[in-house]
């Protein structure tokens, strides 16, 4: 509790800091709409590098869309219009809400903004960043996605600084990466939980609302110009949501450009809104300065009550499921409302979904918005290049190793846990088959021990499977990010792993070895023990390979199990006898050559 109280304490503080630069800023720039800032001494020193210019230009990202429409092709062949027409823009130095009822489509504008769409997505209308057609896939815009994947046995600021060095070029000095490590963390009013695990399922962490300021340090690391974030305050109480857009806001006026969907934001969250992008089953009922949307309201014929929160009195108005609710009043309730002089308790939802709509096409926010794309069209700006890693593959292959090694290693799941079961079960077979010795006699029974020992060692591999999934989920993230590519992060993790398969399969083998008193001799142990090793670690492979494609704990055992019975498990029915006669030839060899 202290704790807690301790970070949004500090969070204040920084936020506080923030506060007082943006109001000064604010005041200079004459309001949201104006607002272009100059770059804080850190992202220029950042930008200068990564342009390798001593003078830099205007590297301020401004965003605008016109005419977007995302059309989606179902399972069942039908298509859904889930954006039709939209049309804004985001500049610098301003944060925009997207704010729409669930299923509004602000998931779906973001992602089309990012160049993220899904598969059977399709994109019409025009993304133009700087007045130039958009290409923003892999790292162009850092994108806080509403998940917090991150490595739960890592520090926040162990995160912060794989991440870092991850990212930042080979040859920026150490010190240097550190300050800006430190810089992010008190940027993000991270200092009190600093040295604290991130958390996982056997570790307790920090909180939600620290996690969430974690992610979006982990992406204003490179200092992007351009950042979204997909409902950075989902699941936070009232006072870290403020404080999280309190830190977006000061972001927004270090000269970025942000836009976060939100859901239902408290009154003090929506004020620091420069601007507000209201959806309504995919279509636009306002865009416009967010301090003037209660005007737009009141003169489209829906003022907001005295004593409401004006970003529930938007979002009541249109939510459409408030017909249903409506329709299942009863008795005084349905008195209440049929009495109220709100004009909204005297029509349906949808009914003032349309109007607001046509309304908005009407008005003169409609315009002025049109106005401002056109004019930032024409206007053809520094082209921004992809934001991601300026590191080399050696460094993030390096780093990445040293990153997983130190997950797995503190990671009880990881291997430690199946590592005491392989010496549990181990032992069980070795008691089964003890001493069974070499004797001509005794190759069934060696041959039925080997299949035990490496049907167990190998099927167990399937125990990691949900340390894979989480492995994949921060993956995918760093990823689409931009952060690396998918050949460090193979190199990495074969690494990584390799030194735990290697202890699993000596101690497992060794145990079974020297129980069963298999054929003595070094070259006959080494290669015992040597299978058994290539055995998991084509198991482990099979199993990283299912998590990258059906990341889904249960369907992943289930079908990891599935392969490995029907085309590896020696045990398998089909497959034993055709698999058991080599193993048998070479038990027969063994009074000659090859030896278990
Ligand atoms: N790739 C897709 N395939 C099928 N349907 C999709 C796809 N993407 C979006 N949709 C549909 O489009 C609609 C809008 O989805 P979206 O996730 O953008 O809404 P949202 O406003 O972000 O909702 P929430 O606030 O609940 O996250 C939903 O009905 C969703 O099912």
């Amino acid at each position: 509790m202290m704790k807690k109280h301790g970070g949004v304490a500090a969070a204040a503080a920084a936020a506080g800091k923030v506060k007082a630069e943006l109001e000064d800023v604010g005041k200079a720039a004459g309001g949201a709409g104006a607002a272009v800032v100059a770059l804080s001494p850190l992202s220029e020193t950042l930008w200068r590098d990564k342009a390798a210019a001593e003078f830099l230009g205007d590297v301020s990202a401004r965003l605008a869309w016109r005419d977007l429409t995302v059309t989606v092709v179902l399972s069942t062949g039908d298509t859904q219009d889930v954006l039709q027409g939209l049309t804004g823009y985001a500049e610098p130095g301003t944060i925009t809400a997207l704010m729409g009822p669930s299923g509004s489509g602000k998931s779906t504008l973001l992602d089309a903004l990012a160049g993220r769409l899904a598969a059977n997505a399709f994109l019409d209308g025009t993304v133009l960043l700087n007045g130039r057609k958009a290409n923003l896939s892999f790292g162009a815009a850092a994108y806080v996605t509403q998940d917090d994947n991150l490595i739960g046995t890592l520090t926040v600021r162990e995160t912060i600084s794989y991440s870092a060095r991850l990212r930042l070029p080979d040859k920026m000095p150490m010190e240097e990466k550190r300050a800006l490590v430190d810089g992010t963390i008190v940027e993000m009013g991270l200092q009190d939980c600093a040295d604290t695990v991130v958390g996982n399922w056997h570790l307790r962490g920090i909180s939600g609302g620290e996690k969430r300021r974690v992610s979006i340090a982990l992406e204003i690391l490179m200092r992007p110009r351009l950042l979204f974030l997909d409902e950075p305050t989902s699941g936070l109480d009232s006072a870290s949501a403020f404080f999280v857009t309190q830190t977006l806001r000061g972001l927004a006026r270090d000269g970025r450009t942000v836009i976060a969907s939100i859901h239902q934001p408290s009154s003090e969250v929506f004020e620091l809104f420069d601007r507000l992008y209201l959806l309504s089953g995919g279509r636009t009922v306002y865009f416009g300065q967010a301090s003037e949307a209660c005007e737009f309201f009141a003169q489209a014929g829906f003022p907001c009550p005295p004593m409401r929160n004006p970003s529930d009195h938007f979002l009541r108005c249109i939510n459409a499921d408030f017909d249903k609710v409506k329709a299942t009043l009863k008795g005084s309730m349905k008195t209440r409302f049929e009495r109220s002089d709100d004009p909204l308790d005297r029509i349906m939802t949808s009914e003032a979904i349309r109007s607001l709509i046509t309304y908005y096409q009407h008005s003169q926010y409609y315009f002025t918005a049109q106005q401002k794309v056109n004019e930032m069209a024409r206007v053809k700006g520094t082209v921004l290049d992809a934001g991601g890693s300026q590191a080399s593959f050696g460094m993030q292959a390096f780093t990445l190793t040293k990153r997983s090694f130190i997950n797995m290693s503190r990671d009880f799941g990881y291997y430690w846990l199946r590592l005491i079961i392989y010496i549990v079960v181990t032992v069980c077979i070795g008691t089964i088959y003890l001493n069974v010795g070499t004797r001509y006699s005794s190759i069934l029974a060696r041959g039925a021990c080997a299949s035990f020992v490496f049907g167990f060692v190998t099927f167990m591999s399937i125990g990691g499977f949900p340390s894979f999934v989480e492995d994949m989920k921060v993956f995918q993230r760093e990823r689409l990010n931009g952060h690396y590519g998918v050949l460090a992060f193979v190199v990495s993790n074969t690494l990584s792993a390799m030194p735990f398969l290697i202890l699993i399969t000596f101690i497992s083998g060794t145990l079974c070895y020297f129980m069963v008193r298999l054929h003595p001799g070094f070259v006959h142990y080494l290669f015992f023990v040597l299978c058994l090793y290539a055995s998991v670690t084509v198991v482990e492979s099979l199993m990283m390979a299912i998590a990258s494609v059906i990341p889904n704990f249960l369907m992943g055992i289930i079908i990891g199990a599935g392969i490995q019975v029907t085309s590896i498990h020696p045990n398998c029915m089909p497959n034993l006898i055709h698999r058991s006669q080599p193993l048998f030839a070479v038990m027969q060899c063994s009074q000659t050559k090859i030896k278990f």
